[in-house]
C-alpha cells in the first residue's frame, strides 16, 4: 500500500515549493551560462522552477544554460527535468557557476548551514565555492536561531579507513556520540557517499555564532562548547576527513569582495513558512 499523505507533509511540500520559485524568480536568469543544483528533496522543486521558467522565458538563440549538479541524485533529477548536465570537473577553468541553488538542514541567523542530511555535502561545498552566489532554499522547520537547535548532529563526510579514528578524535572534542551513518532498512551497513566515503553524525551542543564570539562568548570547544568557526576548522583537521557539513565564513558577494571566487554561506535564504508565505534572509541583511 502506497505511504498515506498527511496534513503536514502536504504543507512542507508546499513550502518547500514555493520558496523554490520565489529564489528561482529572484536569482535566475535564462541568459545564465552556468548554474549549480544541489541535493535533496527541496532541490527538486527550484528545478521545476527553473524548468517553468525556461519555458516562459527560453534563452537567446545559440545560447545553452548548463547545469552543475552535485552528486548522483542532483544529475539525475538535472536530466529528468530535461535540463543538461555538466560535470564539475568539465566547467571551463576560468568559469565561475553564476548562482547555485540548494537546500540546508538546518539555518542560523547569521545564515550559516548545517548540510548533508542526505550524504551529500562534498560536492555541494566545491559547487558553492565556485558559485558567484549561493542561494539556499528551505522549508520553515530548518529556520533556527543557532545550529543544532532542531537538528541533531553535523555530518561529517570520512575516508572509510579511518572512520575508527576520527570517531575517536570527535568523542575527544565533545561529541561522545557521534556515530556511522548505517542504512536503516534494506539492507546493512555504512551509507557510501558519491565519494564512497563514509558518513559520520556528530552531535554537539547548540552552536554559538560568529557574532556570539565577537561579542565575547568563548567558542573555542573549552566545557564542550564551540562557535561554528572554530568547530568546522578543527573538525577538519582530522585527518580522514573529507569534508564538514557545516557551511560558514564568507558567501559569494563578501568573497569576491576580499578578491576571491566564492563563498560557502549563501547570499540568501529563502524559507517556505507553514502559512504559506516566504521569509527570505538576506546576507547583506544581517547585522555583523
Ligand atoms: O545531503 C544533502 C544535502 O545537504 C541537502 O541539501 C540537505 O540535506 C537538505 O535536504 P532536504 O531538502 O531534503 O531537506
Amino acid at each position: 500500500m502506497a505511504p498515506q499523505k498527511s496534513p503536514d507533509n502536504d504543507r512542507i511540500e508546499a513550502a518547500k515549493r514555493k520558496a523554490a520559485y520565489r529564489a528561482g524568480e529572484e536569482h535566475f536568469d535564462s541568459s545564465m551560462r552556468f548554474v549549480g543544483i544541489g541535493s535533496g528533496s527541496t532541490i527538486v522543486y527550484g528545478v521545476e522552477a527553473i524548468k517553468e521558467h525556461l519555458k516562459k522565458n527560453p534563452p537567446p538563440p545559440n545560447h545553452m544554460n548548463w547545469f552543475v549538479p552535485t552528486g548522483w541524485n542532483s544529475r539525475k533529477v538535472i536530466e529528468e527535468a530535461g535540463l543538461l548536465p555538466i560535470a564539475f570537473d568539465s566547467l571551463p577553468r576560468e568559469a565561475m557557476i553564476e548562482v547555485c541553488f540548494d537546500g540546508a538542514d538546518e539555518v542560523d541567523e547569521e545564515l550559516n548551514c548545517i548540510k548533508g542530511g542526505g550524504a551529500c555535502l562534498f560536492q555541494e561545498k566545491l559547487v558553492a565555492c565556485r558559485s558567484k552566489k549561493f542561494v539556499c532554499i528551505a522549508d520553515y522547520r530548518k529556520q533556527q536561531k543557532r545550529l543544532l537547535t532542531n537538528w541533531p548532529s553535523i555530518p561529517i563526510e570520512v575516508a572509510p579507513i579511518a572512520r575508527a579514528s576520527v570517531l575517536r578524535e570527535l568523542k575527544l572534542l565533545g561529541s561522545p556520540d557521534a556515530k556511522l551513518r548505517e542504512h536503516s532498512v534494506a539492507k546493512s551497513g555504512p551509507i557510501q557517499t558519491d565519494q564512497s566515503f563514509y558518513i559520520i553524525d556528530a552531535p554537539f551542543k547548540t552552536l554559538l555564532s560568529p557574532l556570539d564570539v565577537k561579542n565575547g562568548s568563548d567558542g573555542s570547544g573549552k566545557d564542550g562548547q564551540w562557535d561554528v568557526e572554530a568547530l568546522a576548522a578543527r573538525i577538519k583537521m582530522i585527518s580522514g576527513v573529507l569534508e564538514v557539513g557545516l557551511f560558514h565564513g564568507m558567501n559569494g558577494d563578501e568573497a569576491q569582495a576580499a578578491g576571491l571566487q566564492g563563498g560557502q554561506k549563501p547570499v540568501a535564504v529563502y524559507f517556505g513558512m507553514e502559512d504559506g508565505e516566504v521569509s527570505v534572509s538576506r546576507a547583506e541583511e544581517i547585522k555583523k
